[in-house]
């Protein structure tokens, strides 16, 4: 169990999206190109989320996850494996104490944590409210966030209607916010600054999604 372990997993996982015939389009990557640890947020659509999320791993980079996938066989095992933190939703205390341990480790280890603030998987077409967890991490931890935006899969996965096509995924890093000097004050503002930011960025990369084969929605 060690954050190390991520390079392996990152670079097996990423052969996945030849077989589902996905491509990504990424753009702002010079905004991870940041020294030392930070907090990732991003928005939470479905599973497939982590064949973006591998894309782009910067080292170091492990996730905050509900304890739920410990149990799932082999995508279980390589989550403990890549030293994912597990939360339990059901008790936000406990999750809550995870979280704050978490924003030690992040800094005596010098690792990166990406959390998905909306808390579970979300295809409505906006972004949920975003929980605050990542937003205590970030300033408890003194560490800059880094927001980074899928765009909607709507045009090429309805997961209702069960249909899957090829399609390319745009992925919109954008450029960090920084913590120094904050404090659980300066809480609410930040949440929703980011929130404003991810969500118009969200809107934007995907109404001009160019190609997708599938049905579409929009
Ligand atoms: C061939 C195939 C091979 C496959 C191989 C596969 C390999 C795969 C490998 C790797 C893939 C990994 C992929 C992982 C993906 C996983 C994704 C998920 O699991 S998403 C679900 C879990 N994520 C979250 O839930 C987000 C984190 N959640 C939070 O941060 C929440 O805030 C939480 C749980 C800590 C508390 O949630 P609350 O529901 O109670 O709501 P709140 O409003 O946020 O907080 C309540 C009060 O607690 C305070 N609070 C929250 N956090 C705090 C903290 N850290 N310190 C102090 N106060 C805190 C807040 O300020 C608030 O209080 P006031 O309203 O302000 O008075
Ligand atoms: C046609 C099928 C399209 C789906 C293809 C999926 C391919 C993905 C390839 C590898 C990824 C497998 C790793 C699965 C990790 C799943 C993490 C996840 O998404 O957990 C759910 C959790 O966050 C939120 O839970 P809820 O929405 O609250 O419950």
């Amino acid at each position: 169990r060690d954050v190390e372990n991520m390079r392996l997993i990152r670079s097996l996982v990423r052969h996945v999206k030849y077989f589902l015939g996905l491509r990504f389009d990424v753009s702002g990557w010079e905004h991870l190109q940041t020294e030392g640890p930070y907090v990732i947020i991003s928005n939470h659509q479905s599973s497939l989320d982590v064949l973006g999320l591998m894309e782009i791993l910067p080292d170091r980079c492990t996730m905050i996850a509900k304890k739920e996938l410990i149990y799932a066989g082999t995508v279980g095992l390589i989550c403990w494996l890549g030293g994912i933190v597990f939360i339990n939703r059901k008790k936000p205390n406990d999750a809550r104490s995870v979280m704050i341990d978490a924003s030690k480790t992040m800094l005596d280890d010098k690792i990166r944590l990406w959390v998905f603030p909306e808390g579970t998987r979300n295809q409505t077409g906006n972004l949920l409210p975003f929980k605050k967890g990542a937003f205590h991490l970030a300033v408890q931890a003194q560490v800059p966030i880094i927001p980074i935006v899928f765009s909607s899969y709507s045009s090429f996965y309805l997961r209702k209607q069960k249909q899957f096509n090829s399609g390319t995924i745009t992925i919109k890093i954008l450029p960090k916010i920084e913590t120094k000097g904050l404090t659980s004050d300066d809480i609410p503002s930040l949440i929703d600054k980011s929130f404003h930011l991810m969500n118009s960025s969200f809107l934007s990369i995907s109404n001009s999604v160019p190609h997708s084969n599938g049905p579409c929605k929009h």
